[in-house]
């Protein structure tokens, strides 16, 4: 958690976990410069989790970086990360389908393209949630960057503890065996 960050590389292959202060819990790891994975603990969607989602990943100024991307459900995600003060400030524009029907979502989202394709051209998109929230950073680990081994099987109850305890991950950050 002491890690300073100053430019958009020592950002790349940063893995964070992290808490709305609405009490969502979230997983997320800048794979790359173009696509990040992650796994969500808490909230509407809770149980969802993403890898190699495109996205726009820049250095706003010296230590503090805005990542956005459009989802296959139609949701979109505004985030900015300032990691040297443990805090994130999201924004998550939710289709109202994703309202009504968020355990459609609930799932390793990449095998299942079509289905998130054929629900938001079934049901309904608007008035869409928007949710703005700070987040406090609770861990932050050096993964380096296209790590497959980070986020790479579904979440579970406690697993963010376990990775805060060192419970989950070796120093390379591949799973330690179970
Ligand atoms: C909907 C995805 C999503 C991923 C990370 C985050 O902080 C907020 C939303």
């Amino acid at each position: 958690m002491n890690k300073k960050f100053a430019t958009l590389d020592d950002f790349l292959g940063t893995y964070f976990i992290y808490t709305y202060d609405n009490g969502w819990e979230y997983e997320w790891y800048a794979h790359n410069d173009h696509t990040v994975d992650y796994r969500i603990h808490g909230g509407m969607v809770a149980g969802r989790w993403v890898t190699g989602q495109e996205a726009n990943i820049v250095m706003l100024v010296p230590g503090i970086y805005k990542i956005a991307w459009t989802e296959p459900t139609g949701t979109d995600v505004a985030l900015d990360f300032m990691p040297n003060d443990h805090r994130i400030n999201g924004t998550i524009f939710f289709p109202k389908w994703v309202q009504d029907h968020p355990e459609i979502t609930v799932t390793y989202q990449n095998e299942h393209i079509d289905l998130m394709e054929a629900a938001r051209e079934k049901y309904e998109t608007y008035p869409k949630l928007v949710v703005p929230e700070f987040a406090q950073i609770t861990y932050i680990g050096d993964a380096g960057q296209n790590n497959t081994d980070v986020i790479n099987e579904a979440p579970y109850a406690g697993m963010t503890d376990d990775i805060r305890a060192g419970k989950f991950y070796d120093d390379n950050y591949k799973r330690l065996s179970k």
